[in-house]
């Protein structure tokens, strides 16, 4: 089985893209949730995550979204900090998921794989992309958050200019049919490439 990463800067589409593979039957993991799921179950990611940024972290033994995003994604050390604690435990819980899967290929589905050097975990990586201004627009709309707390997010990312040349597929996420139709295209491709 063949692992497939699929990656793409916040609001490219990820997940949008994501959705389009799994109606196709394609197992997809999605580590913002799965993550998040950790962060919450995991007695020992808590009490690590408590101990770097303080008992404001959890709110009724709930994960303090907004507190830890306003804390990390404008303090890159403290955010690496934080990564450094979280995706050991989604790599390692990732791949018992991938274990138990039955198909051709499985996507792991993630914001962050080259500014974290991970692509060699990857037999293919998938890169979804957008402009700009689609995906800050995007994402105020989605999130309700403002534009500079996106442009935060966007500043701990790699620019599409430096993925584009670091992936092996690219879906540029514009008109939703037209990605859709490359979705389809690139499923037939990995089923080939799996099987190879
Ligand atoms: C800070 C948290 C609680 C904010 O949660 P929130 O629900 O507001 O946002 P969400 O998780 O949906 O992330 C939205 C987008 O932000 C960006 N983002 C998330 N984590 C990171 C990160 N570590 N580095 C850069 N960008 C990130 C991505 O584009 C992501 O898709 C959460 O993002 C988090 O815990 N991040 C650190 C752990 C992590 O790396 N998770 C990602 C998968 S392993
Ligand atoms: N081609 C498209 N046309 C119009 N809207 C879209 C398109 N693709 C995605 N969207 C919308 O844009 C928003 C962001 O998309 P999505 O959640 O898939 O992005 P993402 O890359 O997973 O974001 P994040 O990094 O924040 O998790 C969603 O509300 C989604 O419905």
């Amino acid at each position: 089985m063949k692992i497939v990463g699929l990656t793409g800067g916040i609001g490219s589409g990820k997940s949008t893209v994501a959705q389009m593979f799994m109606d196709l039957g394609v197992p997809v993991y999605d580590s913002d949730v799965e993550a998040k799921k950790l962060m919450h179950s995991s007695k020992k990611l808590k009490e690590e995550i408590i101990n770097l940024l303080g008992e404001d972290a959890y709110q009724e033994d709930t994960l303090n979204r907004s507190f830890i995003a306003q804390k990390v994604f404008n303090d890159p050390e403290l955010l690496e900090q934080l990564n450094g604690i979280v995706h050991p435990a989604v790599r390692k819980h990732f791949l018992a998921w991938a274990d138990m899967q039955k198909a051709p290929y499985v996507i792991q589905e993630t914001a962050l794989i080259f500014e974290n050097g991970s692509q060699d975990q990857y037999d293919f990586v998938v890169l979804v992309t957008a402009p700009l201004n689609t995906r800050l627009q995007r994402v105020v709309e989605r999130d309700g958050i403002s534009e500079q707390q996106v442009l935060d997010r966007m500043g701990n990312q790699m620019d599409d200019a430096q993925k584009v040349d670091l992936a092996q597929f690219c879906i540029v996420n514009t008109d939703l049919e037209t990605t859709k139709n490359k979705v389809g295209e690139l499923h037939a491709r990995l089923v080939t490439l799996s099987s190879s």
